[in-house]
């Protein structure tokens, strides 16, 4: 492991204000649990021996410099990395009793429990409404009353309906990048998952855009549970109850998001979130 701490000494850039939600309240029931769990993209091992609980109904944030494996962590989730040849993991994951490791579980419906928002907005080419009722009828077969109003309600559970309410056959390409963005949450959240992941879901949003984002995340919280990738300090500070700090392919440190921006543990914590490195 590199020594950080020996080659630079002065902050570079403040420690972000943690206004996310309090801490110190009960421990939530654990609703993904990893348990020695170990990636590798053929011969590299991207991820090491990796313990973590992401409590029910919770936002736990993902942060550490680039290349520390924060993506490669979420993607094993709901078994992305499935699509690739040659990357495997091993140990234990869990959804709630559900072995996600499981090589006979069905990816499909793996994948409608654990939703994914991308890094950029991936509408599909088809109408605002198609964006939603596509991935609903993939699930369920109902009527076409029923499916308005589930696509009103995603539309809603994405802080989108007021914007498109009277434009549901336009194109989903038409819609701003932010507006876009809240379409892609609105069709993950239309399947009703229990986990939605977010991979760095703003970095491609204007600061506007990105303060609509991150206040959906909260409220989604109440129903959900989430965990965040991002670059952006604040971002974590602000959205998420617990944060998690990898280096290296390793867990550094997970606690209560204000424990980690206040009075981190381990030396390379505090040296990544006062911009030391990363
Ligand atoms: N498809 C791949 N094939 C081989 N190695 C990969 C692949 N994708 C990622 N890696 C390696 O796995 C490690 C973790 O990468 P990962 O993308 O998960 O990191 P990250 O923390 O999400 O980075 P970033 O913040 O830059 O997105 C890195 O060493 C990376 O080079």
């Amino acid at each position: 492991m590199t020594d950080l701490s020996a080659s630079v000494s002065v902050p570079a850039t403040p420690v972000p204000t943690v206004v996310g939600h309090a801490s110190g309240h009960a421990e939530p029931p654990a609703k993904v649990t990893a348990r020695g769990l170990n990636f590798y993209y053929g011969e590299h091992h991207a991820l090491k021996n990796i313990n973590i609980t992401l409590g029910t109904n919770r936002v736990t944030a993902f942060i550490g410099p680039s290349g520390c494996g924060k993506s490669t962590l979420l993607r094993i989730f709901n078994r992305m990395y499935d699509l690739y040849p040659g990357q495997r993991a091993t140990g234990q994951l869990m959804l709630d009793q559900t072995n996600i490791l499981d090589p006979k579980l069905d990816l499909n419906l793996l994948r409608a429990r654990v939703g994914m928002v991308f890094q950029k907005p991936t509408p599909f080419p088809m109408t605002i409404y198609e964006n939603i009722a596509f991935g609903i009828r993939l699930y369920e077969k109902i009527s076409r009353s029923e499916m308005d109003d589930r696509v009103e309600r995603a539309l809603r559970g994405g802080a989108l309906w007021n914007e498109v309410k009277d434009k549901l056959n336009a194109s989903g390409l038409s819609l701003s990048g932010g507006q876009q963005q809240r379409l892609c949450i609105a069709r993950t959240v239309a399947v009703r998952p229990e986990v939605i992941l977010f991979d760095e879901p703003c970095s491609a949003l204007d600061p506007i855009s990105t303060a609509k984002v991150e206040e959906l995340i909260q409220e989604l919280a109440e129903n959900y549970t989430i965990a965040i990738v991002t670059h952006n300090m604040q971002q974590a500070a602000r959205v998420s109850d617990k944060t998690a700090f990898m280096y290296l392919g390793e867990l550094i440190e997970f606690d209560e998001t204000n424990k980690i921006f206040t009075s981190p543990n381990d030396r390379r914590t505090q040296d990544y979130i006062t911009g030391r490195f990363g």
